[in-house]
């Protein structure tokens, strides 16, 4: 569940300011965020994700009003309820891909049962290359390693910043199902920000910035 009010964030005291819309989603209710090119839309998930601080409004996650945590809180949350997919990897290249799904899930700090990470692979495709270095790994399977670390840790709001803008359709298909079908699999809500129109048709609630 996620409720925002009133959010307001200027990047710079004398920058513009941006007034976002609010947002209200219950539980496995997914959000596609649209909006044309440099209208806030990063900046509106980075205030979602704690990345960035209001200057004024609020943003509760399943009841917890996140402006009321530590900066150290708000670091243990984020890593423990939130996961977010980029549309370049984020994933370390010395490590296999198995290896930094659990340095995701050990920094997370949460008691996940060890099947996690072998079911997430068979349903994401990547268990014949569990054991490889992220340098040797296809576009395809860079992408959905992307998607499984973002939910190996069982948060309750997955962020995807522009998850599919590279992709052919065929791919954009196949990447917005997984993630549609890991946030039901997880009980997340799952908020998408883009301008790729394509994947407008999959979901119900869309809000235009
Ligand atoms: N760190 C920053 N410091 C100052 N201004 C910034 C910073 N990051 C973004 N901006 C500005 O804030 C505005 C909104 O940027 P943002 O990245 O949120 O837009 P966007 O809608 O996601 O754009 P795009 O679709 O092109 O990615 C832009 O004018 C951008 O230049």
């Amino acid at each position: 569940m996620i409720r925002t009010n009133n959010l307001a964030f200027k990047y710079d005291r004398n920058g513009a300011g941006f007034n976002f819309p609010d947002i209200s989603l219950g539980p496995k209710e997914n959000l596609l965020i649209l909006g044309k090119s440099g209208i806030g839309k990063t900046t509106l998930l980075h205030l979602l994700a704690g990345l960035l601080s209001p200057i004024d409004g609020s943003i509760e996650i399943d009841g917890i009003p996140t402006q009321t945590l530590s900066n150290r809180g708000l670091d243990r949350f984020r890593g423990q309820n939130i996961g977010l997919v980029f549309q370049k990897s984020h994933a370390i290249r010395s490590l296999s891909v198995t290896e930094n799904l659990q340095a995701r899930l050990f920094f997370a700090k949460k008691a996940i049962s060890r099947t996690v990470i072998p079911d997430l692979l068979e349903h994401l495709d990547l268990t014949d290359c569990k054991n490889q270095k992220i340098a040797t790994l296809s576009e395809g399977q860079l992408q959905r390693l992307g998607i499984a670390m973002s939910v190996v840790h069982q948060p309750k709001i997955i962020l995807a910043d522009e998850p599919t803008s590279s992709l052919d359709d065929e791919n954009c298909n196949s990447v917005m199902e997984l993630l549609i079908h890991q946030a039901k699999a997880n009980n997340a809500n799952l908020i998408v920000i883009t301008h790729d129109h394509r994947i407008k048709p999959l979901f119900t609630n869309t809000l235009m910035l």
